[in-house]
């Protein structure tokens, strides 16, 4: 069921910058426990939402490892997002119109702190369980550094622990593309849609890596046109699709904060601050990712004490933490069952 938390306190933001106010979406599966010791906390990626039953159906449902019947389950948007969260789409009060290209910077830091209050809200002070894809591993990873006591077990998937030169090149790509459509700054929430849909063409080519192209989109062997390939339309397609469902400034935020990624920040250094993760820790990486590649999180499983690496094997890539719902279901199962 969706959700939502609404704070008037002003919410101060790594930026300087303060929100007047903040709403959290957010979507609870199963029940509470009489002790509160039943909770499971998912933190999405970049575009999802937080129905996490809709996005990751393969993993919520009796017993699966998002087992309602047995868990409580928490998934909330994030911030800076278009799904229900402050973010650009939202209005500004003191306008009384979206925020669009006026609402700030926001980081890794500004999401995990919100979650952390609506966490208080929901009078959650310990995790049973603390997941995090992509994105939203990069929330996960900052939150237990910040509070180590937070979860009992944790995993992080398709993820790192700060923003890489990799993943910077393709964001700056992407706002380099958004910038050359003449509607990009527009008071609007339709602005810069062609620029949007040049970047997730962009984005796209880091979620699905050689492998998965050349398996779904090959050509037939005679074409008619030499100088058509059917990736073209879907490169096309799928930048339509983004668009129909998202506006480029939350866009553009949501990926800002991840070049803000850095849990070593002010913490003496990425080995340090990933040393104070003491929780249960499964690490999973995707042999085919060509963003977060397995020499990356072996890197952050290395430095993480105590913890568990897991490649899966998919021929998705990046996105196959979306696509293989069911696989990653398999491995998290086994991994409880292991504790
Ligand atoms: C409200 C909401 O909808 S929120 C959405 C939730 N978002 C999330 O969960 C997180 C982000 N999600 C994603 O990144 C993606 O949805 C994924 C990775 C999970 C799956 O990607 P998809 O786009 O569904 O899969 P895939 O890459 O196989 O593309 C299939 C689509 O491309 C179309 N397509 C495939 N090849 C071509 C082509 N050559 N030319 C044109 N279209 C093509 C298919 O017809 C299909 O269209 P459809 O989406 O309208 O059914
Ligand atoms: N396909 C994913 C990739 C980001 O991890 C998304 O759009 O959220």
């Amino acid at each position: 069921m969706k959700q939502f938390f609404h704070s008037d306190a002003p919410f101060s933001l790594e930026c300087g910058e303060t929100l007047p106010s903040l709403s959290i979406a957010f979507h609870t599966y199963g029940s509470l426990n009489e002790d509160r010791s039943n909770v499971i906390w998912v933190m999405h990626g970049l575009t999802a939402n937080s129905d996490v039953a809709d996005w990751w159906p393969g993993t919520v449902g009796e017993g699966l490892f998002l087992d309602p019947s047995k868990y409580f389950i928490v998934c909330a948007n994030m911030l800076g997002s278009c799904y229900g969260t402050t973010g650009p789409s939202s209005i500004n009060p003191a306008t009384g119109e979206p925020w669009c290209d006026s609402f700030p910077r926001v980081t890794i830091r500004d999401m995990v702190h919100a979650h952390q209050l609506l966490a208080k809200h929901l009078g959650i002070t310990r995790l049973h369980e603390m997941i995090g894809v992509s994105l939203g591993g990069f929330q996960a990873i900052e939150w237990m550094v910040t509070d180590p006591q937070i979860a009992e077990n944790v995993m992080f998937c398709a993820t790192d622990s700060s923003c890489s030169p990799w993943l910077a090149a393709f964001n700056q790509s992407m706002y380099m593309a958004i910038k050359t459509d003449p509607t990009w700054g527009l008071h609007s929430l339709d602005a810069a849609k062609k620029g949007l849909a040049t970047a997730r063409s962009i984005a796209l080519i880091s979620y699905r890596g050689p492998f998965a192209y050349n398996m779904s989109q090959r050509d037939p062997e005679e074409k008619p046109d030499p100088f058509f390939h059917r990736v073209q339309t879907y490169q096309e397609y799928q930048g339509k699709k983004l668009c129909d469902r998202f506006d480029v400034y939350s866009y553009v935020r949501i990926c800002q904060s991840g070049d803000s990624h850095d849990v070593g920040r002010g913490r003496g250094g990425l080995e340090n601050a990933l040393k104070r993760i003491n929780a249960n820790t499964l690490v999973i990486g995707i042999n085919s990712d060509i963003l977060f590649p397995p020499a990356c999180l072996e890197e952050l499983a290395k430095r993480i004490p105590g913890s568990r690496l897991e490649l899966m094997d998919s021929k998705f890539a990046h996105d196959g933490f979306l696509i293989e719902h069911e696989k990653l279901n398999e491995i998290m199962l086994r991994w409880r069952e292991s504790r």
